[in-house]
């Protein structure tokens, strides 16, 4: 199952592969162990990355593991859509289909099958990270950036007794009212826009809160800012469920890595003071 494994601040960076029950293929995934782990069960956390990239984007561009091996933490990242299937034009656009799987369960043809993202990660993933290696299933916080923003918040909102904490990056907040959503949503789960809502992080804020304050980081100077991620439609839910949120805005930063490097420890101490 494990495919390498790197010494690093003294812990442990892993790369495997497992054959998925729920998406019916082979998924590679990554995980840290802090040195910590050695002893015992670790708090932990899945990062949800964004469009177009796969389990090793936020091992390699965040440089969140000093930090995670300091608090103790372990971080786990699955790929962001299955790969193998040979569905015609799944690798033509690259915020639909392979690499993009918007952490749903996809209700249309030929997507279903395959498109499980929502059952890999709030079920096949946990339970196969806590069979093989030594994390505490009693503290584990969902985290993402983009795409995978979208992810953390919707999953992290509908799932509080799995997901006990919760942040993202530069997140999708509003995808029904937004061009990578629309066309993600129409695409796996029809064009009846009302069954979309239940994906929505910004309307499903507005029905109920996550009993923990959520941390959002927006870069100012992001290239999606404007028309893809409405950090506002957030804002506005949070007011009217009453949900903890901090969102902070960055002068300057961008929706890229050197963005995400700058205020991942900050998420991971948002996690860990509430993992404990
Ligand atoms: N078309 C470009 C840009 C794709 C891109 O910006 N992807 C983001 C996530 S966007 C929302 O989910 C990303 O995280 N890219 C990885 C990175 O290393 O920056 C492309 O194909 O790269």
């Amino acid at each position: 199952m494990e495919t390498s494994r790197h010494h690093g601040f003294g812990g442990w960076q892993i790369f495997g592969k497992h054959d998925s029950t729920e998406i019916g293929l082979p998924m590679k995934f990554s995980v840290y162990l802090p040195p910590a782990a050695v002893k015992g069960p670790v708090p932990w956390l899945i990062y949800l990355a964004g469009l177009t990239c796969t389990e090793e984007t936020f091992m390699i561009k965040a440089g969140a593991q000093r930090a995670a091996a300091e608090l103790g933490l372990a971080l786990v990242t699955p790929d962001t859509s299955p790969r193998g299937t040979d569905f015609p034009g799944q690798a033509d656009n690259w915020d639909f289909g392979v690499g993009a799987g918007f952490y749903v369960d996809a209700t249309q043809e030929p997507w279903s099958k395959n498109w499980r993202m929502y059952s890999y990660v709030t079920k096949e993933l946990p339970a196969l990270i806590a069979a093989n290696y030594p994390v505490d299933v009693q503290r584990l916080g969902l985290f993402g950036h983009s795409m995978g923003g979208h992810g953390a918040l919707t999953l992290g909102l509908k799932n509080p007794d799995l997901f006990k904490s919760v942040s993202a990056f530069a997140p999708i907040s509003n995808p029904i009212n937004c061009p990578w959503g629309e066309k993600a949503f129409t695409g796996y789960l029809g064009s009846d826009r009302k069954a979309w809502a239940a994906h929505d992080a910004s309307e499903l804020m507005k029905q109920r809160a996550h009993p923990n304050a959520i941390l959002v980081d927006q870069g100012e100077a992001d290239q999606f800012l404007g028309t893809q991620l409405h950090p506002h439609a957030l804002e506005a839910a949070a007011k009217i469920s009453g949900q903890k949120l901090t969102l902070r805005r960055h002068e300057g930063y961008d929706h890229g890595y050197y963005f995400i490097s700058t205020f991942v420890e900050d998420h991971l101490r948002h996690h860990a003071k509430i993992l404990g």
